[in-house]
């Protein structure tokens, strides 16, 4: 057990995520039962470089496990990708006598306390928190059940109003380069159509089943942010083969980020925010924690790469519900 860590910092970075409140509660707790202090900083790596930090006690984040979004702000900071905003922030960890860091965010935030670890000596661990799913190294990142969720329960009330008036609906979810939302949310709304990043056949699949569209029902098409074709051009193609359409498109948008955390992200949020101090206890260092098979797991920053986690039983699944 290492010993020598009185004093760590903490951040939430890149997009908010429901269950980031849930991991600084966590940390805070499982860090007070060991003797550390922790302060957060505010606005992710912004903070850093800033010395913009507040302390965090357990008691009075409690009751913020609830909430979705980050009490500590977060920001998607240009000045960290200088040498020059990584020395600040070394600065500041230096003032306050910071021991080891924990950065709650995505692929792109471990990225950065990599290029920070060429100058700075202290252990940094990493929590995945991204609606997009889209991390190796973990089954699940923190916020992607909520938003699903809240993809899911918006779809069904899109669902209403496309019976009522026998229209054709395209939905854009989000997922700036990963279809994970997408086929999730699609799956389970019952979509006519889902298409993601990941597959091009989907799109052949949906202009062969809407040039038979009758207008005596709601046809829901799914499709993700970071589709190549994109909903715009998916209805003007639409139309092309089947003019009588009546079609609307809804783009959820940020709208998936925001709200309570669900169950799955909550408890998600606890494990890997004790996780992430048993594993600077235990002396690791350039490493993420998440959550494989159940299991709480590992993995070294240069091996958490941006990866897209549909599988093949996804792609069935897909290939299945699209026929
Ligand atoms: N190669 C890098 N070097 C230094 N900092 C980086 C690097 N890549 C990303 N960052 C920092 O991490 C922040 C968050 O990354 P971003 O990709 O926006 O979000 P996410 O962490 O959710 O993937 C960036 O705004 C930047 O400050
Ligand atoms: O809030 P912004 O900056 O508009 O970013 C939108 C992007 O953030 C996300 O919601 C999540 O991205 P992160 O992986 O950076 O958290 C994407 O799905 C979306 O494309």
């Amino acid at each position: 057990m290492d010993s020598t860590i009185k004093h760590i910092g903490v951040f939430t970075s890149g997009g908010d995520s429901p269950g980031m409140n849930a991991a600084l509660y966590a940390i805070t707790k499982t860090a007070e039962v060991n003797g550390i202090n922790v302060s957060g900083f505010r606005k992710g790596y912004e903070g850093l470089i800033d010395g913009d930090l507040v302390q965090l006690k357990s008691h009075e984040l409690q009751k913020l496990t609830q909430k979705g979004g980050t009490i500590l702000k977060t920001a998607r900071s240009k000045r960290f990708l200088e040498l020059e905003g990584r020395k600040k922030a070394l600065q500041t960890l230096n003032v306050n006598k910071i021991d080891a860091l924990i950065a709650i965010g995505g692929d792109g935030t471990f990225k950065g306390l990599l290029a920070f670890s060429e100058i700075c000596d202290i252990p940094f661990i990493g929590i995945p928190g991204t609606i997009d799913n889209d991390i190796s190294g973990t089954d699940y990142t923190l916020g992607f059940d909520s938003a699903v969720n809240t993809a899911i329960e918006s779809i069904d009330k899109i669902r209403d109003t496309a019976e009522s008036h026998n229209r054709v609906f395209i939905v854009e979810v989000m997922g700036r380069d990963s279809g994970y939302i997408g086929i999730h949310s699609g799956l389970m709304v019952g979509a006519d159509a889902i298409l993601i990043p990941e597959s091009d056949t989907d799109f052949i699949n949906l202009l062969d089943k809407v040039k038979h569209y009758d207008s005596d029902d709601a046809f829901l098409i799914v499709v993700s942010e970071g589709d190549e074709i994109g909903a715009e051009l998916v209805s003007s193609k639409i139309k092309e083969v089947n003019p009588n359409v009546d079609l609307r498109i809804t783009k959820l948008g940020h709208v998936q980020r925001g709200g309570n955390p669900s169950a799955l992200d909550r408890m998600l949020g606890i494990r890997l925010g004790v996780a992430a101090i048993d594993a600077l206890l235990q002396g690791k260092n350039n490493v993420m924690v998440g959550i494989l098979n159940n299991q709480l797991h590992l993995t070294p920053f240069e091996e958490v790469v941006k990866q897209h986690k549909i599988n093949d039983e996804l792609q069935d699944l897909l290939k299945l519900f699209s026929s």
